[in-house]
């Protein structure tokens, strides 16, 4: 996949690109919804015998609109990309939001970014809008065309009649209902990070932990213990894992939670490695437990719920 990053102004003119179909939105997150958006331009590119892209937006427009500073992402722009170059798309326009850009009138967008870079097909959702204040609608894209192209609406996708959005997805994972998230996604949620040094208490209660520190930017799910998989160079384990300040042993709560996954069958040194947690069911919250070997028998009774979860014979 070739990645092109666009800021306002940019000046692309349509002979600098191959004729294209494009699947434009935000998202965050890739979900269902947006899978269809995405593959549905490839289905017509394929169709068409031309290139298959989508355009995307970084950062969030809340940041740039709103000034909101904390904006949790589903997937931080770097796991967007490796989603969107795993659903095998051609080309993908990653546009620098801005002011500058937010503030372009509904045509001079789709002049710029859509004629200009060559679209001879635009797919988005029945809800995507474009150009300033998101006056732009699918039902004013035809007018804007200047007949220049095509456009293909995608119809909404819901589940138990709510629409699938990066919205909803948000919620339910606030919430900790990751099974339901996952349902939504299409796949697991997923956050990536490296393994840092714990304070090494782990080992001494008989549950050794990798801890695994990930960028601010991303969405967690709530404090709590969860049945998780981790992938470690490339080999994907289950394990349990916690996520919180545990109270058991912290006064003070720490700026940000740790994640700390007890990895089943498994003894390997992996500080510094780059892993990706998977979250499945949420197992209970965390709590402060009176002693150690309270907290012990807790974790043991919640590694036997994480090997039920994944099918496993505990005795
Ligand atoms: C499955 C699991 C559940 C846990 N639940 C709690 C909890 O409810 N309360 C708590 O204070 N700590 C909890 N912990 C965190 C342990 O206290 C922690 O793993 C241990 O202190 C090791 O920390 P360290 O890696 O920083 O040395 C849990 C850990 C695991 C792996
Ligand atoms: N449930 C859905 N059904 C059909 N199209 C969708 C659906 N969700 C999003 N889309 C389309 O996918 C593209 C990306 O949408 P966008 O990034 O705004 O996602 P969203 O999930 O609606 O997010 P938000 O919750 O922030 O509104 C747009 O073209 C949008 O119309």
């Amino acid at each position: 996949m070739k990645l092109i990053k666009l800021s306002q102004p940019h000046n692309f003119m349509k002979q600098d690109l191959d004729e294209m179909v494009l699947a434009l939105g935000y998202f965050d997150g890739v979900h269902i919804g947006h899978q269809k958006v995405i593959l549905k331009a490839k289905e017509i590119a394929k169709n068409l015998g031309i290139k298959s892209a989508v355009m995307t937006f970084n950062p969030h427009p809340l940041v740039v609109l709103r000034n909101q500073e904390g904006i949790d992402y589903i997937t931080p722009l770097d796991e967007k990309i490796r989603l969107i170059e795993e659903l095998n798309v051609d080309l993908l326009f990653v546009v620098e939001f801005t002011k500058d850009f937010a503030a372009l009138l509904p045509q001079q967008f789709v002049d710029d970014y859509i004629i200009n870079l060559n679209v001879k097909h635009a797919v988005a959702g029945f809800d995507f809008t474009y150009g300033h204040l998101g006056k732009g609608t699918m039902e004013t894209l035809p007018f804007h065309s200047r007949e220049q192209f095509f456009h293909t609406t995608v119809e909404k996708q819901t589940d138990h009649d709510r629409k699938i959005s990066s919205t909803l997805i948000r919620e339910v994972i606030r919430s900790g209902d990751v099974t339901y998230a996952n349902k939504l996604l299409g796949r697991p949620h997923s956050v990536t990070g490296t393994v840092v040094h714990g304070d090494k208490r782990g080992r001494t209660i008989g549950f050794p932990t990798a801890n695994v520190e990930v960028s601010d930017v991303y969405l967690l799910p709530p404090t709590g213990v969860y049945a998780v998989s981790i992938i470690v160079n490339g080999q994907e384990y289950e394990g349990v894992c916690n996520i919180g300040y545990k109270p058991t042993f912290n006064k003070e709560k720490s700026a940000k939670p740790s994640i700390e996954v007890h990895i089943f069958d498994f003894q390997n040194e992996i500080y510094e490695e780059k892993v990706s947690v998977s979250w499945f069911k949420r197992i209970r919250s965390e709590q402060k437990f009176h002693n150690v070997d309270e907290l012990i028998s807790q974790i043991a009774n919640d590694k036997v719920a994480a090997l039920q979860y994944f099918g496993k014979k505990t005795v």
